[in-house]
């Protein structure tokens, strides 16, 4: 999918809404277990649910990898079940010497030897140019990379001064060397909304993928203040905050319920923006 495509996906669903597809077998709702694969259960009635809703699903490989073979076989189909216009974000957080790189872009973007063509992967900037493009070698495939993570441990290095720039901050000069905003987005955490107005600055054109809000804590209306751009530029995931929105039978409309609640919000975002 290329950025206009997601951009019009944003102004007709009126959302810029991510779902991350984070599932734990142990919090499943037990009715689910007589499944043959409960987790794909689970994945199919969420996106079934919520798929006018939001404009991408991001599953993190770490949660199906977790179960070997058949977890790898679940996110297979999972893929397979989403809405060829919803933009799929593979999060797996790559980067490798240029020819493992390879390797690993053709398991998510190349259908003939995976069975999956995902439209995007996380990938993690910290070996450097050639280990980022061999992901840009697909058309309208993405790389997003890592800039200013949610988590703690982002003060550890990212935040860290180095030469007159925070090592973040180089992280995003320089990638937009390697590509330009047609293909390369940047994660920034929603825990840190006060850089927002600094990254756009930074990157203006670009998408950013945003995670935090929900579970860690971060705040929708805060993100959007600076974020956004005049293509909106924003896809908000939500992870936990809707898959366990209920653990009971009521699991797939409770999600809803949550994701709908975002989808108001980012609604009345989008139109106080004049972005529909
Ligand atoms: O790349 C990511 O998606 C990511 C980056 C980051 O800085 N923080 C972060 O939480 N994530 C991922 O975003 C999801 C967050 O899910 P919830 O906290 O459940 O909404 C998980 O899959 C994380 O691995």
């Amino acid at each position: 999918m290329n950025k206009q495509q997601l951009f019009e996906q944003i102004q007709s669903k009126k959302s810029f809404l991510c779902i991350g597809l984070d599932p734990v077998l142990d919090k499943l709702p037990k009715h689910l277990l007589k499944y043959e694969d409960p987790i794909l259960e689970f994945n199919k009635q969420l996106i079934d649910a919520t798929h006018d809703l939001c404009v991408a699903y991001k599953p993190n490989t770490a949660f199906y990898e977790t179960r070997g073979v058949k977890g790898w076989d679940t996110l297979v189909k999972t893929w397979k079940h989403i809405p060829k216009d919803i933009f799929t974000i593979a999060d797996a957080k790559r980067g490798d010497i240029g020819n493992t790189s390879a390797m690993y872009a053709e398991a998510f973007f190349k259908e003939e030897s995976s069975e999956m063509s995902f439209d995007s992967v996380t990938v993690a900037p910290y070996m450097g140019k050639d280990s980022v493009t061999p992901f840009l070698a697909y058309q309208d495939k993405w790389v997003i990379l890592l800039a200013l993570t949610s988590n703690e441990g982002s003060q550890d290095f990212q935040a860290k001064q180095s030469g007159n720039q925070k090592l973040f901050e180089q992280v995003i000069t320089t990638s937009q060397q390697w590509a330009d905003s047609n293909q390369m987005m940047y994660v920034v955490g929603a825990t840190k909304p006060e850089e927002f107005q600094n990254i756009r600055n930074l990157a203006p054109n670009n998408f950013l993928l945003v995670p935090g809000i929900g579970a860690q804590g971060g705040s929708l209306s805060a993100v959007c203040e600076h974020g956004l751009n005049n293509q909106c530029g924003l896809l908000i995931n939500a992870g936990r905050s809707v898959i366990y929105a209920s653990n009971g039978e009521d699991f797939a409309e409770k999600a809803r319920e949550e994701a709908l609640a975002l989808q108001q919000e980012m609604e009345q975002i989008l139109k106080a923006a004049n972005l529909i």
